[in-house]
């Protein structure tokens, strides 16, 4: 994988996002297909903001992850971490793929179990478990606790004494190594809350062995999110491997390495992480150490396997430095621009817009903060009121993540598979906003 995460500094035109995005095509009467399905269909039954997930795309970049890793030589166990898009499609999907999973709440782990999943093929990472959510996971005999301090280890000890139970733990490692991605995003430094520090890891991993209600079994290491270079990896994996001798040489058991997740992929121009540069440094570093090996890959396999479709509600030109289109999507539906300044594709979904000279645009949700942009000066053929566009990459960390800021209705979800398209998550209705909350009697019996 090259050093080099981005080309060029110029947007994408319309073409080459095309050419980057190979589920998404166009046809002459259609406009934007996603895996063959006309985009406009889904919007016309479904109507907008509406997440669309495509479930061959998903299934096919799990597998070019699996087959990276068999190619490498290297027995692999691929856990999907459930915070990328946690719905239970596509849960069930990943279960019935035989994948296992990552999570990192009591509500992760009972949407995998109400997916189907076996506890034991489920990885519970974070650095905050409460109790409630330890002794759920350690009742319901989950496959691995990774532990992030010295007091979780006693707390875990603690509560599996208490049920009678064994629980298998990794220490995760805080390598001090910059992934070299977004601040709020990279976690494997040593001034981030994630993971043990390094050097105390060793004597922490003895004292595992002592405590009762614990099988330490090794080590799990994540340094960050949408990394685009194999050299933090083989950093963080090389700190790892010299953990595991050092540990061994002491006469300690170690029999598992954790990989963490991290792979980046393709939103503007970057060249996108490949599986198989990962596995290679996976081998490298760890493939003679004779542990089993596992990878806990999000952004990857999902990010690119769904779009939001959203309409423009107006056209606001007038005084302003460019046009503004103004959709009814926003922040509270997607909040990665936001939050992150992260750039995601935009494509129109009519067909005669794809030969259209292009102009910058600002490209703007309808909620009452400024930070509500999807996009600067995009160039964009000219759309305006009613116009359809798909924002592309956002089956990771989009629908997960949205909120209800501004009472606005959480935007529905339809999954594609095979070709056929099917709604998997209605839009909420107003009554839904308020259907959890109650009003205190007021003294009079009225409001
Ligand atoms: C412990 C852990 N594993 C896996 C992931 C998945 O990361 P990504 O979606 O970047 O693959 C995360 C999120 O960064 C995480 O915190
Ligand atoms: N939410 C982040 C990724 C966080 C990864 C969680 N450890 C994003 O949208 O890029």
């Amino acid at each position: 994988m090259a050093d080099l995460p981005v080309h060029t500094d110029a947007d994408p035109s319309l073409a080459e996002l095309l050419a980057t995005h190979p589920h998404l095509t166009t046809d002459p009467l259609c406009g934007l297909m996603f895996e063959g399905v006309p985009l406009n269909a889904i919007a016309d039954a479904v109507g907008t903001p509406c997440w669309v997930l495509g479930a061959g795309t998903l299934r096919q970049r799990l597998r070019r992850m699996q087959t990276a890793m068999t190619d490498a030589g290297l027995d692999v166990g691929i856990h999907y971490a459930v915070k990328a898009n946690d719905h239970l499609s596509v849960l069930s999907l990943i279960g019935r793929e035989g994948y296992g999973v990552d999570i990192v709440s009591g509500g992760e782990l009972a949407r995998t179990q109400k997916a189907g999943i076996p506890a034991e093929r489920v990885v519970f990472s974070g650095v905050g478990k409460s109790d409630a959510e330890l002794e759920y996971a350690i009742g319901l005999g989950v496959g691995q606790i990774n532990v992030e301090s010295a007091e979780e280890l006693d707390i875990i000890s603690a509560i599996a004494t208490r049920l009678g139970k064994q629980a298998s733990i990794t220490l995760r490692i805080n390598p001090d190594v910059d992934a070299k991605t977004h601040a709020k995003i990279t976690t494997g430094l040593a001034a981030n809350k994630f993971g043990i520090p390094f050097d105390n890891a060793a004597a922490l991993y003895a004292r595992a062995f002592t405590l009762p209600g614990l099988k330490p079994v090794g080590f799990a290491t994540h340094i960050g999110s949408q990394i685009l270079s194999t050299a933090p990896y083989h950093a963080a994996y090389a700190r790892v491997a010299e953990l595991v001798r050092s540990v061994r040489a002491s006469g300690l058991k170690v029999e598992v390495v954790d990989c963490g997740g991290g792979l980046g992929i393709c939103y503007r121009n970057e060249v996108e992480g490949r599986p198989e540069a990962l596995a290679a440094a996976m081998r490298a570093e760890l493939g003679d150490l004779g542990v089993r090996l596992s990878i806990e890959p999000g952004r990857w396999p999902i990010g690119p396997a769904g779009v939001l479709l959203s309409s423009v509600i107006l056209r606001k030109e007038e005084g302003l430095p460019g046009p503004f289109l103004v959709l009814d999507a926003a922040m509270n539906d997607m909040v990665r621009p936001s939050m992150y300044d992260a750039w995601h594709g935009i494509l129109p979904l009519a067909p005669q817009a794809f030969g259209q000279p292009a102009t910058p645009t600002h490209v703007v949700g309808p909620v009452c903060e400024s930070g509500d942009t999807f996009a600067r000066d995009r160039q964009l053929p000219p759309l305006g009121r009613a116009s359809r566009i798909a924002i592309l990459d956002t089956g990771a960390y989009g629908a997960v993540m949205s909120s209800t800021y501004n009472s606005r209705p959480l935007a529905a979800q339809v999954l594609i598979e095979d070709g056929q398209w099917t709604v998997i998550r209605h839009r909420q209705t107003l009554e839904e906003l308020w259907q959890d909350e109650a009003m205190p009697a007021h003294p009079t019996g009225k409001v």
